[in-house]
């Protein structure tokens, strides 16, 4: 691999304490999302579950943002009810939604259908119906390296890391967590302004060491987004 071909690394932000790094992060999607509305009627945003943006989700949603022009949907959701306790979604409507952007749009991933597989075909147009590039992508990782719900050794994960996957969306059960999923596919991820990985704790920043020192993707799928070149990634992190 010549130099050219070598990608760069993650972009490094740490800090001292999860609120320092919430309000920065903040900050730094407030105005992400301005730029793309000096550009453009809408912006888009797409963010993961789980608990570490909850912070992040209450600084960003108090933002002095044109909420009713943008638009936010999600990395991946759980295909459960969206009143269910383990819905993205009704994490997102309750802490990111929950007050001044009451008035954004929300894409939701979770269709009618029974299963993510019955609903891939809606939930790709509605993905479709977005302007691309989204203007950020927040994600997360779990302990084995999973990002989204592209998750180790899942049946989908070939398909959802292949660079040339014309899909936005893809249904994924993972072999070690709870509910079928959709998440977005990793061409999807990477087609944004700005790429994110937000983690906490010393666990998740041994785990992010152990993702970068390897390459095997299906072992630990944020490998496909720390190691490509088409879309530089930053990396907040707090102890
Ligand atoms: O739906 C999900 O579960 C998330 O999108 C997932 O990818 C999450 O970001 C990680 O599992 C980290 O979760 P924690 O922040 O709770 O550690």
């Amino acid at each position: 691999m010549t130099h050219a071909d070598t990608p760069a690394p993650p972009i490094e932000h740490c800090f001292e304490d999860r609120d320092a790094l919430a309000a920065d992060l903040a900050r730094t999607v407030t105005s992400t999302l301005l730029d793309g509305l000096s550009r453009a009627p809408r912006a888009t945003l797409a963010v993961s579950g789980g608990s570490t943006p909850v912070p992040f989700f209450r600084a960003l949603g108090t933002g002095d943002l044109p909420w009713a022009r943008i638009d936010v949907t999600l990395a991946d959701e759980r295909w459960v009810a969206p009143d269910h306790d383990d819905s993205n979604e009704r994490l997102v409507r309750e802490t990111l939604l929950g007050g001044d952007a009451a008035g954004a749009g929300f894409i939701p991933l979770k269709t009618s259908a029974p299963s993510p597989e019955a609903g891939a075909r809606e939930c790709e147009e509605r993905l479709r119906g977005l302007p691309w590039p989204l203007d950020a992508v927040i994600l997360g990782m779990g302990s084995d390296g999973h990002t989204a719900s592209l998750f180790p050794h899942a049946p989908a994960l070939a398909t959802a890391l292949d660079p040339d996957c014309g899909s936005l969306c893809i249904p994924v059960t993972p072999e070690t967590a709870p509910h079928a999923r959709m998440s977005l596919t990793l061409p999807a991820l990477l087609n944004t302004h700005r790429l994110i990985l937000h983690i906490t704790g010393a666990d998740k920043w041994d785990v992010y060491q152990q993702a970068l020192a390897g390459d095997d993707a299906f072992a630990m799928p944020v490998r496909a987004v720390l190691h490509q070149r088409h879309t530089p990634v930053h990396v907040y992190w707090a102890p």
